[in-house]
């Protein structure tokens, strides 16, 4: 990346900074870990694979160091405008940073000697192998993250999975973690350090994420939206603000979750209204939650037909290649 910060005088001798790739398949816990770093919800988790459709920075500040963490979107095949541009924005994200974490999921076996037999012939997957390629090509330092270590069965599994991995890659570091126990995050944080270089910080120590609390305020309304009727509206609603007012006393957000399909529009809203104002209060919760400030939100929704094929419409409704992180563009 660029190096665009004012030369500081004043930083602390020894202090580090830079850049940190969150990469891997989809689903794997990049959200979940990036929340758990940070202390707060700045990116979409979900059981859902792929919520996380844009590049974020979340901004993560200690006394020793500022590692800017690029949440990037799964890397898969993909099939459809939209994916396309979430696995553009992924290996984008890799390019440029000091360290690319690669974060895979432990595989899960039963209990016993069942699982123990399993777990002798099990191989990392096809699509994750896909993924290491295509991020060593980036050449940077790669630490493999085994996350969600604490459905792991037996701990003694541990080292046989460590090594099918170092087969398939020569990875810098393999750090298990369990973002939902926060184990594991400081032997994550010493990787971390090691890898940054020397330098002052490039944002405000309180400062969590590069993104507007109006962008956030779409995460969290996706976020509930996928929680509610995931299994009913997979991947065909996008949100957009159409206002974020900051009041004395209040934010006043206005909001349109646009749909593809009439069909789709009656499930948001649901018998008597009743799911769109659930997912209001849901919402309206998680805004306050991250502001720290009451919040008045209205949600309206709206059919945008074949919005996710249409590489316009996605530009319309902020998916923009290479928008995503600001003063980058110098590296499309
Ligand atoms: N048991 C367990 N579950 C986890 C852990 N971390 C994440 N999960 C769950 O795994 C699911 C996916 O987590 P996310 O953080 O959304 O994954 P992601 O990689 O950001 O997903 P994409 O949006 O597809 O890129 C959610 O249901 C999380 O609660 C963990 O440490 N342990």
């Amino acid at each position: 990346m660029d190096d665009d910060r004012p030369s500081d005088e004043s930083s602390e001798a020894g202090f580090r900074s830079g850049f940190v790739a969150l990469c891997g398949r989809p689903n794997v816990g990049k959200s979940t870990l990036l929340n758990a770093l940070l202390g707060e919800e700045l990116a979409v988790a979900t059981q859902l694979p792929q919520t996380t459709r844009e590049r974020m920075l979340g901004i993560w500040t200690t006394e020793r160091f500022q590692a800017v963490l690029v949440d990037t979107p799964g890397i898969h095949r993909p099939k459809s405008a939209l994916n396309k541009f979430m696995v553009d924005e992924a290996l984008r994200g890799a390019r440029g940073v000091d360290l690319v974490l690669m974060l895979a999921e432990v595989p899960r076996f039963a209990p016993g000697p069942a699982g123990e037999a399993a777990a002798a012939d099990w191989e990392p997957g096809p699509g994750a192998r896909d993924a290491v390629a295509q991020l060593a090509e980036s050449g940077r330092r790669m630490v493999l993250v085994l996350t969600k270590c604490d459905l792991l069965t037996e701990r003694d599994l541990l080292l046989p999975i460590i090594s099918k991995w170092q087969a398939v890659h020569a990875f810098d570091g393999v750090v298990p973690v369990s973002a939902l126990r926060q184990r594991g995050l400081e032997a994550l944080r010493a990787e971390v350090e090691q890898a940054l270089p020397a330098g002052p910080a490039y944002y405000a120590p309180d400062q969590l994420s590069d993104r507007s609390m109006r962008w956030h305020a779409a995460e969290l309304i996706r976020a509930v939206l996928f929680e509610r009727l995931g299994q009913e509206l997979p991947y065909s609603s996008a949100v957009t603000i159409s206002e974020f007012k900051e009041l004395r006393e209040r934010d006043r957000v206005e909001a349109l979750i646009h749909v593809e399909r009439g069909s789709q529009k009656g499930i948001v809203i649901g018998a008597k209204g009743r799911t769109i104002k659930a997912i209001s209060m849901g919402a309206r919760e998680r805004i306050s939650a991250l502001t720290g400030r009451p919040c008045e939100l209205f949600v309206e929704v709206r059919v945008t037909p074949r919005w996710t094929k249409d590489p316009k419409k996605l530009d319309d409704l902020g998916y923009r290649a290479g928008g995503a992180v600001s003063g980058e563009g110098s590296d499309d």
